[in-house]
């Protein structure tokens, strides 16, 4: 990737921002965008964009939409910061007062993973993915700024800021969020993803916990749950690939929420030209986030959902002109508008899954979150909390 420079401005909140514990990368500027279009074309329009603008950086950052068909929203960055991104101290601006609203209710989720059950007992596909979201309505812009800091507490994640398209005229959309998913690094010929699917709540009493975890990697639900993702990516990268392994297998991977059944696949490309884009164009959208088979799911989740997941459950990340990059999926995050913010988490669904559990999983994946804007998921104030 192009070298980081020193001088490059730090900005109060970046322009694009993907830090955690394995990756860090802070852009400041947006020089060019890349003209969108759907994820099967992004390899071809990179090669094109590069050709056509030598000057630099090589380098293209964003985020790419959960339907693959739909436009994504990439840009080339003015420059690089070099120092890894933190909240600038007096960035004020604590809880505020919002209304929450669910979309769907609870019930109407339940009923959502009900029928989802009743369509896999059926044949009609093994899993699917459902997702519900919490509208949080406040009446004075959030601050960003605060948001990323309290993010940035949790060391596992890695937390994302990235611009979207806006949809009307002075519409000011972002994303941002902390993810727990990596859904494909490159670098040289070295290819990784490490599938996450699974889930259980953490406890603050350290025995609970550990029981917790225990039970998540025993659950036959969540191993059959995590096996469909981590077989669909081996699947995906084995024809791109001349050695594919999954050294440590099914492993407990944690957030300070959440526990997580992971799978970290590592591979050597077999042709140094497959780039990032054309792997991520093979790859997304996994069974971590979409169903199995993924044409059955993908036919039945907007009717089972009810709305348009936009960059929910897509990707955040970067590409470079050499073919590396880096993405990892967008979960765990909000949509922010001005005064408005959407929050989504979802379930796996499978045989067996209890619609009254699974509510309760998307619950538990909302947690960090809305501790960063100091709520419960009914709108009260957590400072005020017993
Ligand atoms: C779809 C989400 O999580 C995915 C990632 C990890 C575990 C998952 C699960 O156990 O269902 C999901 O596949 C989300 O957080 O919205």
């Amino acid at each position: 990737m192009t070298p980081l420079s020193d001088d490059a401005p730090r900005p109060p909140v970046p322009d694009f921002l993907l830090d955690g514990p394995r990756h860090s990368l802070t852009v400041a500027g947006r020089k060019r965008d890349l003209p969108s279009g759907a994820l099967p074309t992004l390899a071809e329009r990179a090669a094109s964009f590069f050709d056509s603008h030598p000057d630099g950086p090589r380098l293209l950052v964003g985020a790419i939409p959960y339907d693959r068909r739909a436009d994504d929203a990439l840009f080339q960055p003015d420059a690089l910061v070099a120092r890894r991104w933190t909240a600038p101290a007096a960035s004020g601006g604590g809880t505020r007062a919002v209304r929450v609203v669910a979309e769907p209710s609870g019930a109407g989720y339940r009923a959502a993973v009900a029928e989802a059950v009743r369509r896999i007992q059926r044949g009609e596909f093994d899993k699917i993915v459902l997702s519900r979201s919490l509208r949080l309505l406040g009446e004075q812009p959030h601050a960003e700024a605060e948001l990323l800091a309290r993010l940035q507490r949790d060391p596992e994640a890695t937390v994302f800021r990235v611009p979207l398209p806006a949809r009307r005229a002075g519409e000011r959309r972002r994303l941002l969020g902390a993810t727990p998913e990596l859904l494909l690094q490159r670098q040289g010929r070295q290819v990784v993803s490490h599938p996450l699917a699974g889930s259980a709540r953490r406890h603050a009493d350290t025995a609970r916990d550990r029981a917790a975890g225990a039970a998540l990697l025993a659950s036959d639900k969540d191993r059959r749950e995590h096996a469909m993702a981590a077989e669909m990516v081996l699947d995906a990268l084995a024809p791109y690939c001349d050695r594919l392994s999954a050294p440590q297998g099914m492993a407990l991977v944690s957030t300070a929420q959440m526990w997580h059944l992971g799978t970290r696949i590592e591979g050597r490309l077999r042709d140094p030209e497959s780039s990032c884009a054309e792997l991520l164009a093979v790859l997304h959208p996994t069974p971590a986030v979409g169903g199995m088979p993924r044409a059955a799911a993908e036919a039945a989740l907007p009717a089972l959902e009810g709305y348009d997941r936009g960059f929910y459950a897509g990707a955040v990340g970067w590409i470079d002109g050499a073919g590396d990059g880096c993405w990892y999926l967008a979960l765990r995050c909000a949509e922010l508008l001005d005064t408005e913010a959407r929050l989504y988490a979802g379930a796996g669904i499978v045989a067996g899954s209890d619609p009254a559990l699974e509510e309760a999983e998307t619950s538990a994946k909302f947690l960090a979150m809305l501790a960063t804007f100091g709520i419960d998921e009914s709108g009260r104030s957590l400072d005020n909390a017993a």
